[in-house]
């Protein structure tokens, strides 16, 4: 499978920037052998999915309500993200979990609907920077995956630490490899063979660390967050896969 290099530009995005920062990444990125997403607000998924039509570049949400329509004030479903043009879909980020209170069991509600849509769903999993620091990565982020996916899930986990995230650290290689292995344990003995699963890293990627953190052999591609927001940065962490 091609690594996927995802940006997520969370809630930043307003018409005219969302409009030249697509096109600058369409016309920059030349022959990608890497799979490249866009996950602008969703009041840009159109524009940018127009926009990027025809050049490979796919777009996602960056999140999505468990029912497909109804009296859900301010929400978005799975459904309407698929008919503004996505084809994946960021879910249970740690944003979401923390300042929205979403548990694992809504994330899973919500992986449910996207697959039912037709999104591949990107399930967000990382612990605190205390939960590391007390050596209970591994139990947090397994309790993450074991409420948050469903036992056939078949899409594309997010190994980002919250200590990682915006705040210029990044783990080891060595420990990032480790918990990419863990997840794959952990999801391995209940997919079905040949199952398309990929795991991603996410947290302060940037030009200046991705090749190494890409050319880690468990490491399926990254969740881009703030470099993503820059064309010349966002491809060149394409470039450094
Ligand atoms: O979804 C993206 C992640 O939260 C990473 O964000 P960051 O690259 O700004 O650290």
């Amino acid at each position: 499978m091609r690594p996927l290099i995802a940006g997520n530009w969370k809630m930043n995005g307003l018409t005219e920037p969302s409009v030249a920062l697509a096109r600058a990444i369409r016309h920059g990125l030349g022959d990608a052998s890497v799979e490249v997403l866009l996950c602008p607000p969703a009041t840009q998924l159109a524009s940018v999915t127009g926009i990027v039509e025809g050049s490979g570049i796919g777009t996602g949400g960056q999140d999505c309500h468990a029912k497909e329509q109804g009296a859900h004030t301010g929400d978005i479903s799975a459904v309407m993200l698929r008919d503004a043009g996505a084809s994946y879909v960021i879910l249970g980020h740690s944003e979401r979990r923390q300042d929205h209170g979403e548990t694992s069991e809504m994330v899973a509600a919500k992986v449910r609907a996207a697959v039912k849509a037709g999104l591949i769903p990107i399930v967000c999993v990382g612990e605190t920077e205390s939960e590391r620091a007390s050596g209970a990565q591994e139990a947090i982020v397994g309790q993450q995956i074991a409420a948050s996916l469903p036992e056939d899930f078949d899409g594309v986990v997010a190994y980002e630490p919250i200590w990682a995230i915006g705040t210029g650290k990044v783990p080891t290689s060595a420990d990032i490899t480790r918990m990419h292995d863990f997840i794959r344990k952990e999801l391995i003995r209940d997919l079905p063979e040949g199952a398309n699963l990929r795991i991603l890293y996410g947290g302060s990627v940037k030009p200046s660390n991705a090749a190494e953190i890409l050319s880690l052999p468990e490491v399926g591609g990254a969740l881009v967050g703030g470099a993503s927001l820059i064309a010349e940065d966002f491809l060149a962490i394409i470039r450094a896969v």
